[in-house]
C-alpha cells in the first residue's frame, strides 16, 4: 500500500488581532494535514479567517504560536521567495502592473532572468479561457473577470506544487468559472496540491475532494455525502 506525504502540516496555529480595543481569533489552536495532491475547498461566513490561513501559510503573516511544515521543513526553514514560488497564493484581487497582458505574465519569470516564449504566454491564456491574442491588450482596460484570470494565469507560469486561491472565480460568469474549475482540476491531477476558498457550497462539493469549514477559530472538515 503506497503512503501519501503530507505535504502541509498545520500544528496548533493560533492567530489573532486586536481590533478596536478587542481581540479577535480568526485561529485558535488549528492542527491539520494536507496530503500531496489533496483538493480541499475552504467555505465559511465571511470574516472567518479563511484568507488569514492563506498567509500564515504562504508567511505573509506569522502565527501567534504554533507553526506549519511544508514538505517536512517548518515554514521558517525556507527562504521566503522560493516558499512562495512553491506555496503561491493567488489573491482575491488581482495586483497587476501597469503594461500589457504579456508584461505581467512575463513578469515572475524576468524576476529569474528568464523569458517566456510567446507560445507559453498563449498556452498560459489559453489554460484560464483567454483568446492568445489578449497578450497585446493593455491591463488598465481589461474588465475584473479578465484581470482575475491574468491574474491566475502569472501565477501558473510559476508551477506553484501548492496553489492557494482566493474565490478565484468570484468576477466570473458560469462558461468562464467551468473553464478554470477544470483547469485547476486537471493541475491538481498532475500531483499538485490546491487550496480554494468560495462562498459556494455547490461549487466545494463540485471541485473539492476535502472541505474545510472555517469558524469561531476552529477548522473543521465537512463530511462530504
Ligand atoms: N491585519 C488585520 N488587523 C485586524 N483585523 C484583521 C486583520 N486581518 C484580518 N483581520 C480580521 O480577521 C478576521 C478574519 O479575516 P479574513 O480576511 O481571514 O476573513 P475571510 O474568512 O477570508 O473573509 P472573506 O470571506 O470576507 O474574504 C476578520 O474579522 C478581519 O476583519
Amino acid at each position: 500500500m503506497s503512503v501519501i506525504e503530507p505535504v502541509l502540516e498545520l500544528h496548533n496555529l493560533s492567530k489573532s488581532y486586536e481590533l478596536d480595543n478587542r481581540s479577535i481569533t480568526p485561529l485558535y489552536n488549528v492542527t491539520a494535514s494536507i496530503p500531496g495532491g489533496a483538493f480541499i475547498a475552504i467555505t465559511g461566513p465571511s470574516g472567518t479567517g479563511k484568507s488569514t490561513l492563506l498567509r500564515l501559510l504562504t508567511r505573509l503573516e506569522d502565527p501567534d504560536s504554533g507553526h506549519v511544515v511544508y514538505r517536512g521543513r517548518p515554514l521558517t526553514e525556507w527562504e521566503p521567495t522560493e516558499l512562495r514560488r512553491r506555496l503561491h497564493y493567488v489573491f482575491q484581487n488581482p495586483v497587476l502592473f501597469p503594461g500589457t497582458v504579456a508584461d505581467n505574465i512575463t513578469y515572475p519569470a524576468r524576476l529569474t532572468d528568464q523569458t517566456l516564449a510567446d507560445d507559453t504566454i498563449h498556452d498560459l491564456l489559453t489554460r484560464v479561457a483567454l483568446p492568445p491574442s489578449y497578450a497585446n491588450r493593455t491591463v488598465e482596460d481589461l474588465s475584473g473577470g479578465e484581470k482575475q484570470r491574468v491574474n491566475l494565469a502569472r501565477s501558473l507560469s510559476l508551477c506553484p506544487n501548492v496553489l492557494l486561491l482566493d474565490e478565484p472565480t468570484s468576477a466570473l460568469d458560469e462558461e468562464s468559472t467551468a473553464h478554470i474549475e477544470a483547469e485547476v482540476t486537471a493541475y491538481c491531477q498532475q500531483g499538485n496540491t490546491i487550496i480554494w476558498i468560495t462562498h459556494s457550497t455547490e461549487q466545494a462539493k463540485r471541485i473539492a475532494d476535502r472541505i474545510w469549514q472555517i469558524e469561531n477559530g476552529q477548522l473543521t472538515e465537512v463530511v462530504l455525502r
